[in-house]
Order: C-alpha cells, then structure tokens, then sequence
C-alpha cells in the first residue's frame, strides 16, 4: 500500500483509572497538513505517542499505512518522522552527532544523512555542526530535532508543537517547510498557536478531555463562528465618547486601543456588522476595518464553551 494513511481506532490510554485519551477514532489519507488541537492537557501528546509506538494504547489500534504500531513498531516507524514533546536530543553531542545518530536508529545510510544535514539543514538554518547540542538554545534544539524527523523523506510526518520556544523568524522557516512538504506528505501536528494553524492546516482534529470533538476542514469551522470583534482605524484621533455613541444598539463594547483605533464586539450578526461599519465612518476618516484576532481562536473557545454547557 503506497497511500499515505493513518488509522486510528478506538484509541484509549488510562493512567489509573484516569482516561488521558478516551476512544478516540479518525482516519487521514493522502497528503496535506492536518492540525490536531486542544486545550493543555487534553491528550495530544499522549495520542502522538502511542501513533509513534512511544507508549502502548490500553485499547484500540494505530495503523500507519496498514501497519499495526504495536504489532510491528520498527516497520511502521519507517514511514514516519516525528517531533514529540519537548524536543531533548543527547546534550553531549555534536548537531552532527545527534542528527547521525536518530539516521542509524532508522536505518538511513550515512552518506544520505550527511546531503540530508547540507540540503534540508541549511533550509532551517541548523545550528553549527559542531556544536554541543546541549550549548544551543530552546529553538536552535528544536530546529535539530525537527532537521532529523524529516530524515528519510518519510511519508507521514508528526509535530508536536514543532515551533514552541522559537521566536518569530524561526517559526517562519518551520511554516514555509511545512507549506511545502505538504504537497507531496501527510503531516499531522499540534500547535497552540492558532494563526500558524489556519496558516498551514486545511483540516482540524478537535480534542477534549481526550474525547474527539469535531473533525472538519479549517474554512467550515472558521465560517461556523462569525467573528465577533473588529478592529477599526482611524485617520486621525477620535472622541472615545462620540465612538461609543455612534456605536449605541449595535456593539456590546468599544475597547479604544490607540487614540486613532479600537476593538469592537458584536453579537457577530453580519446586518449588524454593516451597521457598525456606517457608524464607525460618521466619527472619522476610516483607514481600515477588519476582524479582530483569529476566527479560529474563537472557534475553539466556542467549541470548548459548547462542550461544557452540553454536560
Ligand atoms: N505518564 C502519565 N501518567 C499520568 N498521567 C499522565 C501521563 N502522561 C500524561 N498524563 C496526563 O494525561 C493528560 C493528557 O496529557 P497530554 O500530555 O497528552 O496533553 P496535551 O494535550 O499534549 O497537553 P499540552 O498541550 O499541555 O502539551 C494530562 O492530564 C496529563 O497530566
């Protein structure tokens, strides 16, 4: 079988009597880039564990393009990449070391490392090859662990939270990679930082309390919750009072932020956002006018608020 696919059926693991992931079921095929999501805690990181053969399921199975992980781990295991958790390569050795090292553990030659550290490293900007792993920072560690989950040019690849404690310009580098590998792979990964997912995944995984809320593309549930503040900017200072006013009936609160900008919130009616798109232009020159924050970030403080209501 040569499409990329991931399987994963009634997948649970207990802690005690504690359920870190609860019965969880999905399927992926072909490639893309799928975001898997959820509040901290909610059982991300334990379900990646168990895709990569990490830690055992209690129940259920993973099958990584028709292979069972548990069964045949070190089969499966050559279809993958992964980044799990915070990423800790062995602090003693060298970037080339540590990069050498996780190629002999999956079996690549070395001659294929080494291309693989000149052509894909110098792309993310891997820290010097001889440095100790353990004088790098958060980021710079991160970017050798996420240098050696692409090693072998493996079918599937999992991040979890690939860009956490890289600073911006990083985080650009790891998004571009992920832009472009996701044309020809599956990549599954998990971020807390909404705005890279919308950027990078077409799909989202939901999870919560290690149950699967919702599964469905990143545009359907953006558009399932209207945005529900708005930013406007003005050319010149406004009177906060004559804003508010304007904006009496229509807004449930004006924040001003600068003398010449302020957030508005909505019940996210879209007749009402015409109303408040007039009044904002009785007050001042408007420069712009645009939905406030992520549509995505409000998504999931919907879905979780849902969620917890429905209890
Ligand atoms: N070895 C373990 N023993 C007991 N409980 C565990 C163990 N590993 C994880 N848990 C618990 O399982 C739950 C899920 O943890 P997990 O790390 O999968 O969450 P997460 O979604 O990855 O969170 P975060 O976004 O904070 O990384 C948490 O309540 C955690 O405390």
């Amino acid at each position: 079988m040569n499409t990329k696919s991931v399987k994963v059926s009634n997948l649970t693991k207990k802690y005690g009597n504690f359920k870190a992931v609860d019965n969880i079921s999905f399927d992926l095929e072909g490639d893309g880039a799928i975001a898997y999501l959820g509040q901290n805690g909610a059982g991300k990181t334990t379900t990646f564990k168990m895709m990569t053969g990490l830690i055992n399921p209690t129940e259920g199975k993973v099958l990584i393009e028709g292979i069972d992980v548990t069964k045949n781990r070190t089969k499966a295991l050559m279809k993958i990449g992964a980044l799990i958790e915070t990423p800790e390569p062995y602090a003693a050795l060298t970037v080339e070391e540590a990069v050498r090292l996780a190629g002999e553990l999956k079996g690549i030659k070395k001659r294929e490392v080494i291309d693989h550290l000149e052509t894909f490293g110098s792309r993310v900007k891997i820290p010097g090859l001889d440095r100790k792993v353990g004088t790098l920072s958060r980021g710079q560690r991160a970017r050798v662990v996420f240098v050696a989950a692409f090693l072998g040019n493996p079918d599937i690849i999992f991040l979890d939270e690939p860009t956490n404690g890289m600073d911006p310009a990083e985080r650009k580098i790891i998004r571009d990679v992920i832009l472009e590998w996701k044309k020809e792979h599956m990549i599954l990964m998990s971020s807390h930082l909404l705005q890279e997912v919308t950027d990078t995944c077409e799909n989202i995984l939901f999870i919560n309390n290690g149950k699967l809320l919702l599964q469905d593309s990143t545009r359907n549930i953006e558009s399932r919750f209207n945005s529900k503040s708005l930013k406007v900017d003005f050319l010149k200072s406004v009177n906060t009072n004559n804003l508010k006013e304007a904006l009496d009936g229509f807004a449930s609160d004006v924040e001003p932020q600068t003398e010449k900008s302020a957030i508005i919130y909505f019940d996210g009616d879209l007749s009402n956002r015409v109303k408040i798109l007039k009044a904002v232009q009785t007050v001042g020159d408007v420069i712009t006018f645009s939905e406030y924050g992520s549509s995505l970030e409000e998504a999931f403080v919907n879905l979780i608020d849902e969620k917890s209501q429905a209890k």
